[in-house]
Order: structure tokens, then C-alpha cells, then sequence
């Protein structure tokens, strides 16, 4: 790569792993069916974005639950999710490959995720690949989460990155608004949402189906100099 090697962020869900509809069955079964909400499947797809406390608090209102009891759902929440997705855990296609890839190039790698810190675990260790990423950015981590730009600015903080050299990796319009809010550009991975989704953003520079696509396979030929005779 050139001198101005960018840092890698990536999103954990949909990004890394394609689980986002296990995520929608977790919220589904305890926002209507553990906890009553009259939410259709649609309106739960829409509304899960964020922290697990922030969908809470715009389902039901900012004080109706107590902290505790947030937290206790939180992790009812992933518990569902992490049962029914352990089954299909995988990398999203090529994804192996670019990472590897990415590192013998030197380039710093992190997860920024609205995830748990137990739900980034769960796929890292899992998944044997903890040892590409120098820094893991969860919701326990931040005020706010996606779209405000904390989770991205605290993990280009922690790989010690401007803003400005950091590419993004996300699946979610949120997280997208995310980058764009933290003045970082984005690969966009079409796992969840169609191309349409993201044409309100100015920061997305391509959109991958998965890693074995041109843009990700062929990047570091793209940003290697050829060598010096
Ligand atoms: O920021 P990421 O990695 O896409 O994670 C998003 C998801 O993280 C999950 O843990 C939340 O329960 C979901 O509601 C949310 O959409």
C-alpha cells in the first residue's frame, strides 16, 4: 500500500457475518411476544438499529424500563440470537481471505459495532479471527451509537487514524450515516439492504455482494505502487 495506508473499520453484523435475520427473530420474539409490543416483523426490521437500550427506549419511552431491567433483556435478547445463529456461524464470503490479506499489508483493522461486547466475543473467538483486529469498539463502549459517530471516531482514536483514513465497512443505512457523520468514506456490503437504500449518503465509495467481489479482491493491487526498478 502507499505511505497514506488507511485503517480498516468494520461493522460486526451483516458486515462480518450475514446474521441480520437472526437479530430481527430475537428482537421480534422479545419486544412482541415476551414483552407485548404491537410490532409487525417490518417495524422491527426498521426499529433495531443501535444499541440494544436505545431500540428499547424508542419502542417503549426513555424511563420505562430501569437500567437493570434493560440489561437483563439485552441479554435475553442476544441469548435467543446467539442460540439460533450458533448453528450457521460464518465469515461472509472472501472475508478470510481479504483480512489476511489486509494485515500482510500492515493495515490496522477494527470491529466498531453496536454490538455487546459478548456478542463481538461470540463471533471473534468463535470464529478464530480476534487476532486481525487491534482494537474492538462495542456499545459498551459509547454514548451514543449509529448514526452518531462515536463508535467509528473512538476506534479510529484507538488505532491512532484520522478520521480521514479510515474506510468504513458497513451493511446498515445507520451505519453508513454513521461514517458520513464521522467524515470517514464506506464500503457498503449489500447483505441486508439494496443499493436504493444508501443513495441519501455522499461517503459511499462501492458496494460489495460479499469479499470475493472485484472491489475487495483486487484492492491492494489497486493500492500497491509498483515496485521500484
Ligand atoms: O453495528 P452492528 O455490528 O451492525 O450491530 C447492529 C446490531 O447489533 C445488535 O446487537 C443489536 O441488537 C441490533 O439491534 C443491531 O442492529
Amino acid at each position: 500500500m502507499k505511505e497514506n495506508t488507511k485503517a480498516f473499520l468494520f461493522d460486526l453484523n451483516g458486515t462480518i457475518i450475514d446474521d441480520m435475520h437472526y437479530h430481527a427473530e430475537a428482537w421480534h420474539q422479545i419486544l412482541t411476544k415476551d414483552l407485548g409490543a404491537d410490532l409487525t416483523w417490518d417495524e422491527v426490521k426498521v426499529q433495531m438499529y443501535g444499541k440494544n437500550r436505545e431500540v428499547l427506549n424508542r419502542i417503549f419511552g426513555e424511563d420505562h424500563f430501569s437500567d437493570e431491567k434493560a440489561d437483563k433483556l439485552s441479554v435475553k435478547k442476544e441469548k435467543y440470537y446467539q442460540e439460533a445463529y450458533k448453528p450457521h456461524l460464518k465469515l461472509i464470503n472472501g472475508l478470510h481471505s481479504f483480512l489476511a490479506e489486509a494485515a500482510a499489508h500492515n493495515v490496522k483493522m477494527a470491529i466498531a459495532s453496536a454490538a455487546i461486547a459478548d456478542n463481538i466475543d461470540f463471533i471473534v473467538d468463535n470464529l478464530d479471527i480476534r487476532q486481525y483486529f487491534d482494537a474492538l469498539v462495542s456499545a459498551d463502549d459509547v454514548e451514543n451509537s449509529k448514526p452518531d459517530p462515536e463508535t467509528f471516531l473512538i476506534a479510529a482514536e484507538k488505532l491512532q487514524f484520522d478520521p480521514a483514513d479510515c474506510i468504513v465497512f458497513e451493511d446498515a443505512p445507520k451505519g453508513v450515516e454513521a461514517a458520513q457523520n464521522a467524515g470517514m468514506k464506506c464500503i457498503v456490503i449489500t447483505t441486508a439492504h439494496p443499493k436504493e437504500d444508501f443513495e441519501q449518503y455522499d461517503n459511499v465509495i462501492g458496494y460489495i455482494k460479499d469479499y470475493e467481489d472485484a472491489l475487495t479482491k483486487n484492492f491492494f493491487q489497486k493500492h500497491t505502487e509498483a515496485p521500484q526498478k
